[in-house]
C-alpha cells in the first residue's frame, strides 16, 4: 500500500510505502508498484498512532463502564493505535491468574495493547511476572478507583523486584497524610448538604503530590529503579519529578480543565489527582509546551453518567480521554499552542522510549505502520454522544477537536471516516474493522 503527498510534522511532503504490518520507506516521490492500492493523503497530516500509557479499560469485572471492544474503538477513532491498560479491575492485575484472565478478554482489542501488572499487599510477583508484562502499575501511593493503595514498605519491595525484572514503574503519587480532612469534614455531603465538587481538589491537596512524588523518586534514586510518574497535576509534582530522575505525564484534563470547570462539570469533574487552579493548570500547561514533561497519557477512567451523578463523595473519581487526547493536542498545534513535532513527542516518540515499545511511535523504515491520517485544519466540536466510549460522556464537550480521517494499525485501517455522508461525527460515515490487535510483550 502507497500513502501518497502525505505531510509529515516537520513539513516536508512525502509518500509513504507499507508493506504487510511495516513501514517500508518513506521518500519524497515513491512510484506505485502494479496492483500496489494507494491512498492520496494530499492535504492531511500524517502522524505516528498515537500511544496512550494509561488506560483503565476495565474488563474484566466492569464491563457495564467499558470493555476492551468499546476502550480500543473509542481509542481507534481518536487516533491511538497502542494503549497500556491498568490494573485495577476485577480480578486485579496482581496475581499470573489476574493476568491471564485480563489476557483472554484484552484479545477483543482493535489495536495494540500493554498490560499492566499491579502492587498490593497480597500480589503474588513470582507469578506474576512469568507473564508478558508492559510494566509495572499503577502502583497506588493512595487510594482511587479500586482502593489498591499501598503501604510504604510493600512500595518499597516492588520497586526492587521491578528493578531486578527490567520493568518501569508507573506511580500514582498522592500522599494520603496530606490531604485536609477539615475540606472534606466540613462538608460532609451529609442529607440535605450538597457537596460542591470543588471540595474534591481541597481535598486532596497539591501538597500531598509533590511529597508523594519525593518519596516515590527517593525509593527510584535508591534502587537505581525506572521511575514514571503518572497524572502529575501541578507544577509542583512536575518539578519534583524531574529533580528526582523520574519521567512525568500530563492527562488532558489537568492540561485543559481547571477548577474554574467545576461549576458546570459537578462531580464530572472529580478525578485523582483533582482539578486544579488555573494558575497551576497554565504553569502544567507550559511544561507540556517546554518539554519538561515526558507524556501526555490520559487515564482514561470511564464510569457510567448514573455512578458520576451520585453526591460529590459517593461518585467514583476518574474521567474518559482516550478518544480525545490526539484531537485536543492537534487543536493546540493548529492554534500555536505548542508545535506538532512536540505533540508527536509526547505521545508517540517519548511513550515508546519509556515503555520499551521498539517497532512504535515513528515513521520510519522498520517500524510498525501504526498511522493516522489529520485535515489539521478541520476541527469539530467534542460531543460525549459522539464518542465510543461506553460511557458517552466527555468533561470536555463543547471543545474543539481534530479528529481522525483514519486510523491504520500494523497496516491495517482500523478506523476511517469518509465525507460522504456530510462530515459530521458520529454518522454512518464512520467505519471500523475489527482488526486483531496484539499484546506488545507477547
Ligand atoms: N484517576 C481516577 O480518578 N480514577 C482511576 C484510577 C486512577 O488512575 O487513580 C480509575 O480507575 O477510575
Ligand atoms: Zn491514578
Ligand atoms: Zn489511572
Amino acid at each position: 500500500m502507497l500513502l501518497t503527498n502525505a505531510e509529515l510534522v516537520d513539513g516536508h511532503t512525502v509518500d509513504c510505502r507499507i508493506d504487510g504490518e511495516q513501514i517500508a520507506a518513506v521518500d519524497a516521490a515513491l512510484d506505485p508498484a502494479p496492483n500496489e492500492s494507494v491512498i492520496d493523503a494530499a492535504g492531511n497530516l500524517l502522524l505516528p498512532g498515537a500511544i496512550d500509557a494509561h488506560v483503565h479499560f476495565r474488563e474484566p469485572g466492569y464491563q457495564h463502564k467499558e470493555t476492551w471492544t468499546t476502550g480500543t474503538r473509542s481509542a481507534a477513532a481518536g487516533g491511538v493505535t497502542t494503549v497500556i491498560d491498568m490494573p485495577n479491575t476485577s480480578p486485579p492485575t496482581t496475581t499470573g491468574e489476574g493476568f491471564d484472565a485480563k489476557a483472554t478478554v484484552a484479545e477483543q482489542a482493535c489495536i495494540d495493547y500493554g498490560i499492566n501488572g499491579g502492587v498490593t499487599g497480597d500480589w503474588e510477583p513470582d507469578s506474576l511476572f512469568d507473564r508478558p508484562l508492559c510494566a509495572l502499575g499503577e502502583v497506588f501511593l493512595a487510594d482511587s478507583t479500586g482502593d489498591m493503595g499501598v503501604a510504604s514498605d510493600d512500595f518499597a519491595d516492588a520497586v526492587d523486584r521491578a528493578v531486578d525484572e527490567g520493568v518501569t514503574v508507573t506511580v500514582h503519587a498522592e500522599d494520603e497524610t496530606r490531604f485536609d480532612a477539615a475540606a472534606r469534614d466540613g462538608d460532609a455531603g451529609g442529607p440535605g448538604r450538597a457537596a460542591n465538587a470543588d471540595l474534591w481538589s481541597a481535598y486532596r491537596t497539591a501538597a500531598a503530590e509533590a511529597a508523594a512524588v519525593d518519596y516515590a523518586t527517593d525509593v527510584g534514586q535508591e534502587t537505581g529503579a525506572d521511575i514514571h510518574i503518572a497524572h502529575t497535576s501541578t507544577p509542583e509534582g512536575i518539578d519534583a519529578a524531574v529533580d528526582g530522575g523520574a519521567t512525568c505525564e500530563v492527562c488532558p484534563h489537568h492540561l485543559y480543565l481547571s477548577r474554574a470547570d467545576l461549576d458546570e462539570l459537578g462531580t464530572h469533574g472529580r478525578m485523582n489527582p483533582p482539578l486544579r487552579s488555573e494558575n497551576r493548570r497554565r504553569a502544567v500547561f507550559e511544561r507540556v509546551a517546554d518539554g519538561t514533561v515526558d507524556i501526555v497519557a490520559t487515564d482514561h477512567a470511564p464510569h457510567t453518567r448514573e455512578e458520576k451523578n451520585a453526591g460529590l463523595w459517593d461518585a467514583p473519581s476518574g474521567v474518559p480521554g482516550v478518544e480525545t487526547m490526539l484531537p485536543l493536542l492537534l487543536e493546540s498545534a493548529r492554534k500555536g499552542e505548542f508545535t506538532y513535532e512536540r505533540v508527536v513527542d509526547l505521545v508517540a516518540h517519548n511513550p515508546a522510549e519509556i515503555f520499551d515499545l521498539e517497532s512504535k511511535g515513528r515513521i520510519a523504515p522498520g517500524y510498525d505502520a501504526d498511522l493516522v491520517l489529520v485535515d489539521p485544519d478541520d476541527p469539530r466540536a467534542i460531543r460525549g454522544d459522539d464518542t465510543h466510549s461506553r460511557c458517552e460522556w466527555t468533561p470536555f464537550a463543547g471543545r474543539q477537536g481534530v479528529f481522525p480521517e483514519l486510523t491504520m494499525v500494523r497496516g491495517q485501517v482500523v478506523y476511517e471516516r469518509t465525507p460522504a455522508g456530510g462530515r459530521g461525527r458520529g454518522g454512518d460515515d464512520e467505519q471500523f474493522s475489527d482488526i486483531d490487535g496484539e499484546n506488545v510483550r507477547a
